[in-house]
């Protein structure tokens, strides 16, 4: 005859289950160990943490049951093991990764300040820093966007500018979700800046040269010296960003590879004549 546990399996909340032993129902705590024979190192694991016991208690029945009939009941607990400790250890992975990135990120921002090891070159990095700000870009494809006499370069040029627009939008979304600070010893003097842009996280210029870089290689014909030189921009704009301490390491990396998605966004998305001369005709 089933127990009322196996009838019943996922009700309870946190609260104690009943099981059969030796013919007699007792209460059995969710939050403390059912299998008596178990090692105490897993018994201790498993142990009286209560949040782990409300996680056990919510998992559904269909969950438990196919953990338990993949390695019986005795082999389960391994399995259920490395679900509960897999979140801490994500845990700790992830504070180990902000360690090092704050770390070395710090370590980088060799051009900080004037008075930083590298600070002559900080005029450099600015201009850099200028080369992949979204107002020269938006102003140049749009005069582009003006000045192109062939369809195929209007088309080029509308798709560029609408990406470029989407990538401030994205980004500026992203920064006011996560809000992460700017790293503490940079000194906040970009020029045109949302208010966003005082979190770092991801870094717009980073976005906007990888998907820059993409969108040029794809779409113009360049010679071999300067697809080279677009990829060394790209790198040069991300690198600039750490060394003049504006952001950490992961925003950089992290904008690069947004970037690099927003292309295929915009690739997606891609605006034809055709569908241009139907939304113009729409609007007007
Ligand atoms: C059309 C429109 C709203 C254009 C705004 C262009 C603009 C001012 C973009 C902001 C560029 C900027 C300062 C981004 C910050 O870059 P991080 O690499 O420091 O995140």
């Amino acid at each position: 005859m089933p127990s009322p546990k196996a009838k019943n399996p996922g009700r309870g909340g946190g609260s104690p289950v009943l099981g059969s032993s030796n013919g007699r129902f007792e209460f059995l705590s969710l939050t403390k160990p059912t299998n008596r024979s178990s090692p105490p190192h897993l018994l201790q694991r498993q142990g009286s943490d209560p949040t782990t016991a409300r996680l056990r208690a919510s998992e559904s029945p269909a969950r438990r049951r196919g953990s338990s009939s993949s390695t019986g009941s005795a082999g389960g607990q391994p399995e259920e093991d490395g679900i509960r400790l897999n979140p801490s250890l994500l845990r700790v992975a992830l504070s180990s990764l902000l360690a090092i990135d704050l770390w070395l990120s710090k370590r980088l921002g060799v051009c900080a300040c004037e008075d930083a090891s590298w600070g002559s070159a900080r005029p450099l990095m600015k201009l850099i820093e200028v080369t992949g700000h979204g107002i020269p870009w938006l102003a140049g494809a749009a005069y582009c966007l003006y000045k192109s006499d062939s369809a195929a370069g209007q088309e080029v040029m509308l798709n560029l500018l609408m990406g470029l627009l989407l990538d401030v939008l994205l980004v500026a979304i992203v920064k006011a979700v996560v809000r992460r600070r700017r790293p503490a010893h940079n000194r906040m003097d970009m020029f045109a800046t949302f208010s966003v842009d005082s979190y770092s996280f991801p870094s717009g210029h980073a976005t906007r040269a990888a998907f820059c870089g993409r969108f040029l290689l794809a779409h113009l014909v360049l010679a071999a010296p300067l697809r080279v030189l677009v990829l060394l921009w790209t790198g040069v704009v991300g690198l600039s960003r750490v060394l003049l301490g504006r952001h950490n390491v992961t925003d950089v990396v992290f904008g690069f590879w947004m970037g690099y998605c927003q292309y295929n966004l915009v690739e997606m998305l891609w605006l034809s004549p055709q569908t241009l001369q139907g939304l113009l005709g729409q609007l007007a």
